[in-house]
């Protein structure tokens, strides 16, 4: 019996870790799809984690290129240029495919999206994310999206730009007492990738929580924002499977964290007035999205759901509002163009208004040009749920699908020969790119961001106030060096000098 045990467990762990994906190679290539070679075990990682590696110890050159694919999909880029932009990388035994052609991108995620399911993330990935809409599948996330979709429509949202403003307001009031303290030529320098963390922090706890409950809110989120930096070392590191569950100090200190945040968000929840919740913001003609949660949902999905949120629209516009800072550090022209227009729609002392932000046309092009090359989500992975046809190209079940959204917002096909340049003119009233979905820095289809509206909403209304009252500029100190770390970060940070104006 043991003979024949161990003989079942030899046969099934070379099927895994050698016999398929030797077969998966060949079945590829037999289809005119190549790679690096699968190693055992490793599949193509060391070397993928090498030419990142190699990527991000240089700096970008010239300094301010905008061209930073190589840089930030190094893997991507090299291999493109060996094997073809369709071509097969080996994540350990995982089989990822990548396609950047728009048609077959459409294919994915908008027209037979059934077959493919969005990518299962690492378990210490969804404890920090939580199980809410972006890792849920199935009737379960159709019931949360349903529940929540509402709470995320502009006109819900709208109410939200005055505090967006005021937000703002406060942080630039300290910014220039801080500029005037600097004495002669009053001038502030901050790291703009630190400090516009506490627009969305802010904005993210009032519109879930609504404004009574604020502090209550920051101080669980602040708990999550440890983790978040726990968790984004974790993943820059090796996975080994079972590591998380010894009790390292590391793993104690997620433990505890994850454990507080539970407990804090449960008797915070458990504390909310049972009627009138919410009803400050529906004066203002808007309801927080806990009030949209409470009736539909139980307090642990609640929970998984709050988390959700405040990952997912923390870091990313963190990430757009500061390359779009730095983007207009680097072409004052373009500086110079939206402050103007803030100054005619706005005028100088007034904040802006939901009136206002329809007229905001350059801002929005400069917010969209950023979007375009610095997408804070570099990428979307899905997984085929059934052996699939795609592209003259049978994909079997279980394999990955890797949809470079960097590469195809920086494709010269889709977007001329200046792809790399900063030129928000692209965006203009009458200009499309020339696919659908060569721009899509919000995924696409079903599982589309739900935020993505409250994003727009809050950088048009952040990126106008600061330009109404600052001009910027980078500091000497500044290295543009673009990264992905889960999301596209300045490897260096973002050190920029502001002047009150
Ligand atoms: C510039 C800001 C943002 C960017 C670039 C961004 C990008 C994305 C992308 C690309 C996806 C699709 C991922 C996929 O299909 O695999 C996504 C999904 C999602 N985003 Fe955003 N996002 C932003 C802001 C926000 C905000 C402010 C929130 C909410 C407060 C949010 C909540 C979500 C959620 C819940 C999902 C999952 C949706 C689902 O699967 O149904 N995002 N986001």
């Amino acid at each position: 019996v043991l003979v024949g045990a161990a003989c079942l467990c030899a046969h099934a762990a070379a099927e895994a870790l050698w016999l398929r994906p030797r077969r998966l190679e060949r079945h590829f290539a037999r289809q005119g799809v190549r790679g690096p070679g699968y190693s055992f075990f490793v599949g193509s990682s060391i070397e993928l984690v090498r030419l990142m590696l190699d990527a991000s110890s240089r700096p970008m050159a010239p300094p301010d290129s905008h061209d930073v694919l190589p840089r930030v999909l190094a893997f991507y880029h090299h291999w493109r240029k060996l094997y073809g932009p369709k071509h097969l990388i080996w994540f350990g035994t995982k089989a990822r495919l990548t396609i950047s052609a728009p048609e077959l991108v459409r294919e994915v995620l908008l027209t037979r999206a059934e077959h493919f399911d969005r990518y299962e993330a690492h378990p210490l990935i969804c404890q920090f994310e939580g199980y809410g809409l972006g890792n849920l599948r199935g009737d379960h996330w159709a019931r949360h999206r349903r529940v929540l979709s509402p709470a995320f429509h502009t006109e819900n949202l709208k109410p939200l730009v005055p505090f967006i403003a005021a937000t703002m307001r406060r942080m630039l009031d300290e910014l220039a007492a801080k500029a005037v303290g600097n004495g002669a030529g009053g001038e502030a320098e901050v790291d703009v990738a630190e400090w516009f963390q506490r627009v969305p922090q802010e904005v993210i706890t009032f519109a879930t929580f609504g404004r009574r409950n604020y502090e209550d809110g920051r101080v669980v989120f602040e708990l999550q924002d440890e983790l978040a930096g726990l968790a984004a070392d974790a993943h820059s590191k090796v996975y080994i499977p079972g590591y998380r569950f010894l009790p390292l100090r590391r793993n104690l200190r997620v433990w505890h964290l994850v454990r507080e945040i539970r407990k804090g968000l449960a008797a915070f929840i458990a504390n909310l007035p049972k009627d009138g919740h919410g009803d400050e913001q529906r004066r203002d003609g808007m309801r927080d999205l806990m009030s949209f949660m409470t009736p539909a949902m139980t307090t642990e999905e609640i929970i998984e759901e709050s988390k959700n949120f405040f990952f997912a629209g923390k870091e990313t516009l963190v990430s757009l509002l500061t390359w779009a800072t730095v983007a207009l550090a680097m072409h004052p022209e373009w500086q110079d163009r939206a402050r103007q227009e803030v100054l005619d729609v706005v005028g100088r002392d007034d904040l802006p208004t939901k009136d206002h932000l329809p007229k905001l046309k350059t801002v929005g092009m400069i917010v969209n040009e950023t979007l375009r090359l610095y997408p804070p989500a570099v990428a979307m992975i899905r997984t085929a749920n059934r052996d699939v046809e795609l592209g003259g190209c049978v994909v079997p079940a279980g394999t990955e699908l890797l949809i470079p959204i960097l590469a195809v917002h920086h494709d010269e096909e889709h977007w001329g020969a200046d792809a790399a340049e900063f030129n928000p003119a692209r965006f203009g009233d009458d200009r499309r790119p020339r696919h659908q979905m060569a721009f899509m820095p919000f995924g696409g289809g079903e599982r589309v961001c739900i935020g993505q509206n409250l994003a727009l909403i809050e950088a048009k209304v952040a990126l106008a106030v600061v330009l109404q009252r600052f001009a910027f500029r980078l500091s000497p100190a500044y290295v543009h060096a673009p990264r992905v770390l889960m999301i596209l970060n300045p490897q260096y940070g973002a050190p920029v000098i502001f002047r009150p104006l």
